[in-house]
Order: C-alpha cells, then sequence, then structure tokens
C-alpha cells in the first residue's frame, strides 16, 4: 500500500490531443479516491499512467514520495480490473487466482492459504473449481477481483469494473467493493462516468472535464458546494437546473428576465449580481416546488416564476415534473399526491435555502442554500 502524488501531470496524444492538463493531486496511503467525468475528460489516461501502462508528457507521479514514472506497471506493484475482465476463460476460478503468486515463485501452501483467504472475502469459494467460461458476468468480475488482490499490490486500480453488469448486481457489488476496500485498506483509484457510483464507494472524487480538474472532495463537498455549473449539473442523482437570469432590476420589484419570462428573484441574490446584470441561478429539483397557477406563496425569501407542465415522470415515491418557463427548463420532484397534466400552466418556486447561485457565466459558485461564501463579494451595485 502507497500514497500516490501527482504533480503537475500532462499527458499529449501524438502531440495533438492535450488529454490530461497539468493535474496535481495526492491519494492518501489506503484512500479508495474515484475519478470521475463525462467520456473523454482524461480520466482513464490519468489511470494508466499511475498504473504505469502510460508515461505523462510532463510532470511526476510519486508511490509514497518517491518518483515511479519511469517504473514499469510490476515494477510499481500495480494491480488493474478492467471492465471487461481478461481471466483464463479454460482455468478455473482457483488457477486464476493463483497466477499471480504462482509467476511470483510462492510455495503451494502460501498459495492455497492466500487463494482461501481472498476467496472467502469475495464470496466465491463456492466457485473455487469452476471454470471462468462457466460464471456469470459478476461472477467473473469477482475473480478478476480476488486475482488483482491476492498480490497485495500498493495500488488497486479498477476501470470501470461494474459498468456493464446490470443494475441491482452494479448496486451490490458497489457495496461490497467498499466494504472490502476498507477491510483491506488497499489504496485504490476507481475509474467512472457514473456519479452514483463515485458518490457510494469513494472517500475522495476527482471530477475531471476536457482533461481539466475541476474540483477535488468528498461526495458531501462536491454534492453542497460545486465549483461551478458543470459539477453542478454532472454531480448527483438529478442534475442541478442551472439558469442564467438577465437584465436585473431593483425596481418595481427585485427581478430579471430569463428566456422571455419574468423571474422574481429573492434578496440573498443582491449582492452577487454582476456589472452586467445577469446571474446564474441553480437549484436541485428537490429544491423546486411547483404549483397550481395563482397558488404560490409569495416572499422575498423566495424565487418565483411561471411555465407550462411539460412532462411528469412517475418515480414511484416522487414525481419528477419538467416544467417549460420560456426557454428555460426546470425539473421539480414532487410528492406523489401532486399530480400535475401536460401542458397545465403552473407557478415555480425556490427558496433561499435551496439556491445556488453562479456568476453569470456559470464559472463560480457565489452562494450555496442558504449561505454566502468566502470571498464572494459584493460586485455589483445592488443590495
Ligand atoms: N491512445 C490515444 N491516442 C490518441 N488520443 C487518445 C488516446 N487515448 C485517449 N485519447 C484521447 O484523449 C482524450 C481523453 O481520453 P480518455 O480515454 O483518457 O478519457 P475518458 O474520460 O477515460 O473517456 P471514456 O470514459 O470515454 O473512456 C480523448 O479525447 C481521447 O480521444
Amino acid at each position: 500500500m502507497a500514497s500516490v502524488t501527482l504533480s503537475g501531470v500532462n499527458k499529449w496524444y501524438a502531440g495533438v490531443v492535450h488529454a490530461v492538463q497539468d493535474i496535481s493531486f495526492r491519494i492518501e496511503d489506503g484512500e479508495f479516491f474515484g475519478l470521475l467525468g463525462p467520456s473523454g475528460s482524461g480520466k482513464t489516461s490519468v489511470l494508466r499512467m499511475l498504473a504505469g501502462l502510460e508515461r505523462p508528457t510532463s510532470g511526476t507521479i510519486a508511490f509514497d514520495d518517491v518518483p515511479v514514472q519511469a517504473r514499469s506497471p510490476q515494477e510499481r506493484n500495480v494491480a488493474m480490473v478492467f471492465e471487461q475482465n481478461a481471466l483464463y476463460p479454460h482455468m478455473t476460478a482457483r488457477q486464476n487466482i493463483s497466477y499471480p503468486l504462482k509467476i511470483r515463485g510462492l510455495s503451494k501452501g502460501e498459495i492455497e492459504t492466500k487463494v482461501a483467504d481472498v476467496a472467502n472475502m469475495l464470496n466465491i469459494a463456492h466457485l473455487i473449481d469452476r471454470r471462468a467460461s462457466q460464471m456469470s458476468g459478476g461472477q467473473q468480475q469477482r475473480v478478476a477481483i480476488a486475482r488483482a488482490l491476492v498480490r497485495r499490490p500498493n495500488l488497486l486500480c479498477l476501470d470501470e469494473p461494474i459498468a456493464h453488469l446490470d443494475t441491482l448486481l452494479r448496486a451490490r457489488l458497489r457495496g461490497e467493493l467498499k466494504r472490502l476496500q476498507r477491510s483491506l485498506g488497499t489504496t485504490s483509484v476507481i475509474v467512472t462516468h457514473d456519479p452514483i457510483e463515485a458518490m457510494t464507494m469513494t472517500d475522495r472524487i476527482a471530477l475531471m472535464r476536457d482533461g481539466v480538474m475541476q474540483q477535488i472532495g468528498t461526495a458531501d463537498e462536491i454534492y453542497n458546494r460545486p465549483v461551478n455549473a458543470f459539477v453542478a449539473q454532472f454531480f448527483g442523482l438529478h442534475s442541478m437546473n442551472v439558469f442564467t437570469v438577465s437584465d436585473v432590476r431593483d425596481t418595481p420589484e427585485f427581478s430579471g428576465q430569463c428566456g422571455g419570462q419574468k423571474v422574481l428573484l429573492p434578496d440573498c441574490v443582491k449582492p452577487h449580481v454582476q456589472a452586467d446584470r445577469r446571474i446564474a441561478i441553480g437549484a436541485r429539483p428537490s429544491g423546486v416546488s411547483v404549483h397550481k397557477q395563482g397558488q404560490a406563496p409569495r416572499g422575498a425569501d423566495m424565487l418565483s416564476l411561471s411555465g407550462r407542465v411539460y412532462v411528469a415522470e412517475q418515480l414511484g415515491d416522487s414525481i419528477l415534473v419538467t416544467v417549460q418557463a420560456g426557454e428555460t427548463t426546470i425539473q421539480a420532484m414532487t410528492p406523489p399526491s401532486q399530480v400535475f397534466g401536460i401542458d397545465e400552466p403552473v407557478d415555480i418556486t425556490i427558496r433561499e435555502n435551496a439556491l445556488y447561485v453562479f456568476d453569470g457565466d456559470q464559472r463560480t459558485l457565489r452562494f450555496a442554500s442558504g449561505q454566502p461564501l468566502p470571498g464572494a463579494d459584493r460586485i455589483a451595485s445592488f443590495g
């Protein structure tokens, strides 16, 4: 097990694609770390550089503060599990798991003990003498993880290891992998494009976009304090609503325009309106309320606007209502008792304690659910 430090790492492919741009972070010894981002954001390139399968174009990678970028995966003692496992199909689980120990020259007795231990941990003891080709996808992936862990690597690299499994199995393996990582304490990095996978399994997450690091933090930090609108919209079970309000005025009431609609703004927004009279508002669907037309409450602590229901989707214990307000689309999570029809005119409200405020270009968070952020100074003539 080791700590891992990346300093100023860049990766260019063929001098044309700048896939990883000046990235620095540290993974603590024993930490479970997530590399998250949409397709093409550079997360696999970072993982492959950590594993030693790819060399950085510039920058350093260190294990326990010793530079390793010139070392092979074997010399780094890194284990990898890919989306498509590379088990030998004609070999049994036992033979597959034993393989890395055999080539290291361990005795038969040592191999037997280690294989039995890891098979018990991964609940595959009953499959140990079955050929890989005779197992389900989930069972094969458990064997692949057992084979990766059996030699106690310094770093375990997981590249979308459960992405191809069905929803139920994925949810179960998420929990199992988390427990396993905790009990073994192996420093681990998982690449995923699924925020839920990253949130539920890891200690900290690095969120990338187009080769650029956006934010590093715990799931709680990233969810509750997303540094910009991209992070806010990418991270979470449901994307945050973010819309820009322009032409903000203080008289006759504090309001602005959003896609041809008038928006009444709460007072907490005033200090953050830019000189060009723009601001971007964010709210998670769970913080948005939908009311029958004319029945919305009004208040200085509330944003409100009008629209029409585009669609209402049943989610079992709630309904996801999509409202078209001018050219802006806003989603709200409502209780199942609230029934709305397609095209029904409605009013939308967002309370201050559910509100996020970004600058007009949606690059910087300035206010998060009821709290101004340190350093988010007043920048306009409002307030
Ligand atoms: N061997 C390569 N040669 C050229 N370009 C590459 C190579 N590998 C990756 N790229 C490019 O680098 C960028 C980052 O790719 P990378 O696979 O690291 O992203 P990713 O976030 O893991 O994406 P995905 O989730 O689709 O795998 C992409 O634009 C990709 O096309």
